[in-house]
């Protein structure tokens, strides 16, 4: 397999838990994890086997790439997430993982999944337009999972709730080949009142061991 070197050193994805009804789900988990290990890309995950989680953990673990998993110490047990390829981090909440797996990575995938995933990428989605980081944040959109959030969310613009600056925080596309390739492409915008912001990293905990604001 010919390897091709990216700008990205990590990625986050964000998917299920489970596995979802279609195949081609479960396909696109695997897709993902080859397109990584293809790029060279690390992975940072939500930790453990199960569901889409497990399929592209393992996919990018199987290709040779590293694995970071970070898991809340109340999910730790393998009844509950399963097995975690890799290396595991154990955090001590939600928050924390979040915010430990979003310092992690260059950029953020979210594959189908339920409300953990969905809340992970507006989360996210959230931050880019605060301007608290400005990395590239794409939703593979599988056999058009995300269509209706799509429609929701150019609604919300047609309604005046989310700028179309904002709606441009969101690449979506329908394979990771594609998806992978214009998030490497993506040109985050600076909007005036964003620039102005000065996040307090400290008390966001994006700040390291070190004390490096990294995100
Ligand atoms: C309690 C349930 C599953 C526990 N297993 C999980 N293990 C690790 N990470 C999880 C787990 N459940 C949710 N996550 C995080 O949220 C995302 C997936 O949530 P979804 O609701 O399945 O979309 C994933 O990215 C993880 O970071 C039963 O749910």
């Amino acid at each position: 397999m010919e390897e091709i070197q990216s700008r990205f050193k990590r990625i986050c994805v964000f998917c299920g838990s489970s596995s979802g009804k279609k195949t081609s789900y479960q396909e696109a988990a695997v897709e993902l994890g080859k397109e990584l290990v293809e790029r060279r890309i690390d992975l940072v995950y939500g930790g453990g086997s199960v569901g889409l989680m497990g399929l592209v953990s393992q996919a990018v673990h199987d290709g040779g790439r590293h694995v970071l998993g970070v898991i809340p110490k109340t999910l730790m047990p393998r009844e509950i997430t399963g097995e975690t390829v890799g290396e595991v981090r154990a955090v001590s909440d939600m928050h924390q993982r979040k915010a430990e797996m979003a310092r992690q990575a260059d950029a953020f995938i979210a594959l189908p999944g339920g409300y953990g995933t969905l809340e992970e990428l507006l989360e996210v989605i959230t931050w880019a337009q605060l301007g608290i980081h400005h990395k590239p944040v794409g939703l593979l959109n599988v056999d058009g999972y995300y269509n209706s959030l799509l429609s929701f969310i150019d609604k919300a613009v047609d309604e005046g709730f989310i700028s179309p600056s904002a709606r441009r925080i969101i690449i979506s596309a329908p394979s990771a080949k594609q998806l992978v390739r214009e998030l490497e492409e993506y040109v985050p915008e600076y909007d005036e009142i964003t620039s102005k912001l000065i996040w307090e990293a400290e008390r966001l905990s994006y700040v390291s061991e070190s004390g490096v604001v990294t995100l």
